[in-house]
């Protein structure tokens, strides 16, 4: 099953990151980094539009290899933001996403909106890696995790200023996260990433579980005005997109299409 392929990938890398990483030269550098930029408090302030937008960088992916040849991170970035993406999603993972740390650092300097650090995490050392390279948040898979590491990553992450994207797919899942009464911000993901399958109504068939006061994203798939309409009525609160944005040549443009025009304050 490929998520398992993408998790002993991830395995092998931190492995390599453990034969590095420091603890006090982790924190030492953390304690010297300005305070996060609040992911979730940017997704549900309303600033842009009702309905939050994380727009996401990715060149490639593993259900539909090379999506956007011409791959400028920084530059994209900076167009999600001047059109009005509360927050930025950007893939870190190289070997199935042809992502970089160094893309989210670099756009990290470009832009003032919250980055999610976008990647398969599966050990602490990961977590500490995010703060460092520059993301606001990070995601935790319910799919690739245990109830206790989901729990310990969480709690690692809060405390080191990040906020967390809790990700599930399946009613399991989403029990699962809820039991563990951690997560402010779920997301729920239209995509099996086993299957690479992707379905809207996962999102309306798994929001009704969840109790007033938590934040619901609806990932993956999200490509028309009637997606977001159908997004909207269920009950979402923000999207994260990726792929339907780049694709067209002008990611700005595509984001007023979709989203449509920015709230005048
Ligand atoms: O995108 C994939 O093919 C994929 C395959 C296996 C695991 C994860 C995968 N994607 C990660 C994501 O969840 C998406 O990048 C994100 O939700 C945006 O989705 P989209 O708008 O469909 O690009």
């Amino acid at each position: 099953m490929f998520l398992d392929k993408i998790v002993a990938t991830k395995r092998k890398e931190v492995a390599a990151l453990a034969e590095t990483f420091s603890l006090t030269d982790i924190e030492r550098q953390i304690a010297a980094l300005p305070a996060t930029k609040g992911f979730e408090r940017a997704i549900t302030s309303g600033r842009n539009r009702d309905l939050g937008l994380i727009a996401e960088v990715k060149k490639a992916s593993p259900s539909k290899g090379l999506i956007r040849p011409d791959f400028h991170p920084v530059e994209l970035a900076s167009t999600y933001v001047k059109a009005g993406a509360d927050c930025l999603s950007v893939l870190t993972d190289t070997d199935y996403f042809q992502g970089s740390n160094a893309y989210l650092s670099a756009v990290r300097e470009a832009v003032q909106v919250p980055l999610l650090r976008k990647d398969f995490t599966i050990d602490y050392r990961q977590v500490y890696e995010a703060r460092v390279i520059g993301a606001d948040a990070v995601l935790l898979i319910a799919a690739i995790l245990s109830a206790a590491e989901l729990a310990e990553l969480h709690d690692l992450a809060v405390s080191i200023g990040l906020d967390v994207l809790v990700e599930v797919h399946n009613r399991e899942e989403m029990e699962t996260v809820l039991s563990l009464d951690k997560a402010s911000l779920v997301g729920i993901n239209n995509r099996n990433l086993k299957t690479f399958e992707t379905d809207l109504t996962t999102t309306e068939a798994l929001i009704g579980l969840v109790p007033a006061g938590i934040t619901v994203i609806s990932e993956s798939a999200i490509s028309s005005t009637e997606d977001i309409a159908y997004l909207r009525k269920v009950g979402a609160k923000g999207v994260l997109i990726g792929e339907h944005f780049m694709r067209q040549p002008d990611v700005g443009l595509a984001i007023e299409q979709l989203m449509g025009p920015v709230r005048v304050s």
